[in-house]
């Protein structure tokens, strides 16, 4: 069937002459030619003389977060003061040690917070804070009357310096704009002059730096930290915004790794990144520009901020932690900082977001949980895992280490194997499947799956395993049984069964109780044959006491059995039975006789009699 889309026409361009034969996609109708590669919109300096292609990332950076400013003007409804307090204090106990805390002359509530920080004393020892400022002498000297009285502060001062903000939006050639950022400049350092109370150091960001010509942006940049004398023990921070991203993350690392070999007082600047994520390479360019000699990265929580966000701090800092490199912050309650930072932007975490959103844990598909189930096993064998070198197929990280348990890990639908159908039922009732008992029962469950396209919950799982092997309304049960073993090897069994409401008492010898109930069974005229079998003690916190599996062939077809019992002979006996049981359809499929059984009393030996 062809399903039509009336808004939308299938590109009927002609075919490129040079396509080859295996890609047959045509011209689309798109005015993809109204727009300009990153290369004619600005120079990229570097070309053939990089060199941040060969390094690597040994140590985080700094990490800033601009959640609560740059993020927060990007919200529909700002944070509140209570929610800014919040998120400080998140980002305190985080171990944030520069904060970006608001843009104190843009609104009265960004004032109060800056104000409140300060008369409350809420900044700790260690922890600078950070204000931001255009450049404008009324928004200056506001900024400083919000920072009075903080122990440390850095002032930020950002003004645009690509041509078409020059020429749009400010109305200024290069060297005019020069001089208005110059006279910022000023401002800042007379602000610094009057301020009264401990330490302010500077910050300037020439923002849509990546639009701008590389000269102009160095211009301006050396001659705010000549202004500021830029030194080794007061350093300028230099921030170089990917304000709107254009380009490919190789662009931003060639233009960073320019300025940071070409910058004057290099050794008294702090190299800072701030990339969003327009193009959705955020964190590549903010990986990229690290390489490229970035000692700074500025970004907000799970990326939030103008457009598509700000460069997201979480995933670059645990990105790192999955390199071996210590964030330098803790992410040990991952679910907690989640928590908090939806309640303050009043926006939810994406499920698919990286090491928070609800699902990057979760495994659905079979294969995957296959490898992860097996892969987990492996490293819980280890003497402390906790500790242990991880290594866990599909799981870049432990989710432990993350403050997660394994319970979210693997989820059950229908493109769910054996594997994932096992752990879950592993994990949540102790059971231990044989391996083509997880087949045979997988395939019941896919059946389910399959039929109602739903996620199969575990409490469904369990529902369906019980339906399957324990089902307590089964047309042969056994009331009760006792054992004998004379001493000559032989094992004799008395039962008594409840066979669809009538009582038959049967006895049967055997090597062994298995052997010698099925004896009783066809004595009873129940055939049965046992082809494998295991048992095991349920692992502790589950109230039964054994496990045991039986795979039989009954009526010459071969099914399994499980049952769970207060003691191992218990088990054994009933786990026959539920093969005896259970309900299937085809043909002659009544409980009969077939003959003297051949009972096998012993573990996983035969072969695989379901298939694989
Ligand atoms: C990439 C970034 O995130 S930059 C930060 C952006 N954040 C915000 O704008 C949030 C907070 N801003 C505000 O609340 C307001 O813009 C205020 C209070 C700061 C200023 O408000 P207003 O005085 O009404 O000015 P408005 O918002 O219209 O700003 C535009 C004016 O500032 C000028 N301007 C813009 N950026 C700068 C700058 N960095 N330095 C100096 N002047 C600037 C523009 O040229 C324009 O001037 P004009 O009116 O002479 O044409
Ligand atoms: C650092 C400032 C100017 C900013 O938020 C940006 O350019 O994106
Ligand atoms: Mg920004």
């Amino acid at each position: 069937m062809t399903v039509s889309f009336p808004t939308l026409r299938t590109p009927d361009g002609p075919v490129p002459p040079d396509a080859p034969s295996w890609n047959r996609q045509r011209g689309s109708r798109m005015p993809y030619d109204r727009y300009r590669p990153a290369h004619e919109r600005v120079d990229v300096p570097l070309g053939g003389v990089r060199t941040w292609p060969h390094h690597r990332i040994e140590q985080a950076p700094l990490w800033v977060p601009v959640d609560l400013r740059d993020g927060n003007q990007a919200l529909a409804e700002p944070m509140d003061p209570a929610r800014k307090q919040r998120m400080f204090d998140m980002f305190v106990a985080m171990g944030f040690k520069e904060i970006e805390v608001g843009y104190p002359s843009a609104s009265r509530t960004d004032f109060a917070f800056v104000r409140r920080l300060a008369e409350e004393g809420r900044v700790p020892d260690d922890v600078t804070v950070v204000v931001f400022t255009p450049a404008r002498r009324d928004l200056i000297d506001r900024t400083f009357e919000a920072i009075e009285g903080l122990p440390r502060t850095v002032v930020h001062m950002y003004t645009a310096t690509a041509p078409t903000w020059r020429n749009v939006v400010l109305g200024h050639d290069r060297d005019e704009l020069t001089r208005l950022i110059l006279a910022g400049g000023e401002d800042v350092l007379r602000g610094a002059e009057r301020h009264r109370g401990g330490e302010v150091r500077f910050e300037f960001s020439p923002e849509v730096f990546n639009m701008t010509e590389p000269d102009y942006a160095l211009e301006v940049c050396d001659a705010m930290t000549r202004l500021w004398d830029a030194r080794p023990d007061r350093p300028v921070i230099v921030n170089l915004p990917a304000t709107v991203e254009i380009a490919t993350p190789n662009v931003y690392a060639d233009q960073i790794e320019y300025m940071h070999r070409n910058l004057a007082r290099r050794d008294g600047v702090v190299l800072s990144v701030h990339p969003h994520n327009d193009r959705g390479t955020g964190v590549a360019c903010a990986e990229l520009a690290l390489l490229a000699g970035a000692q700074r990265v500025e970004g907000c929580l799970f990326g939030n901020g103008e457009r598509t966000g700000n460069v997201c701090l979480v995933t670059l800092a645990l990105n790192l932690y999955t390199q071996g490199v210590d964030p330098m912050l803790d992410f040990s309650d991952i679910d907690e900082i989640r928590r908090t930072v939806e309640y303050c932007n009043r926006l939810p975490v994406h499920e698919r977001q990286p090491y928070a959103g609800d699902l990057v844990h979760t495994a659905f598909s079979g294969t995957h949980q296959d490898a992860i189930k097996k892969g987990l096993a492996r490293h819980d064998a280890q003497p402390s895992p906790d500790r242990a070198p991880w290594d866990v197929p599909y799981l870049p990280i432990d989710p432990h280490d993350l403050g997660r348990s394994y319970e979210a890990v693997i989820r059950v639908n229908s493109q769910s194997g054996k594997g994932g159908v096992a752990y879950l039922l592993q994990t949540g009732h102790g059971l231990d499947l044989p391996r083509r008992m997880q087949i045979e029962f997988s395939r019941a469950v896919q059946t389910v799956s399959d039929e109602d396209g739903q996620e199969v919950s575990a409490k469904r799982l369990w529902e369906l395993f019980e339906r399957e092997y324990l089902n307590q309304d089964a047309p042969v049960r056994l009331v009760s049984h006792s054992s004998v073993e004379p001493g000559d090897g032989a094992h004799h069994l008395t039962i008594v069964l409840d066979v669809d409401g009538t009582r038959v008492t049967a006895t049967g010898t055997g090597t062994g109780p298995i052997a010698a109930f099925v004896d009783a069974l066809a004595q009873a005229g129940i055939g049965v044959e046992v082809l494998d079998f295991s048992e095991h003690a349920l692992s502790e916190g589950h109230d039964s006491v054994a496990a045991a599996y039986a795979e039989c062939r009954v009526n010459g077809r071969v099914r399994w059995g499980a049952a769970l019992g207060a003691s191992t002979l218990n088990a054994s006996l009933r786990a026959v039975l539920s093969a005896v049981n259970r309900p299937w359809s085809g043909e002659g499929d009544e409980v009969g006789v077939v003959g003297a059984p051949e009972v096998l009393d012993r573990v996983g030996e035969e072969e695989d009699a379901v298939g694989a």
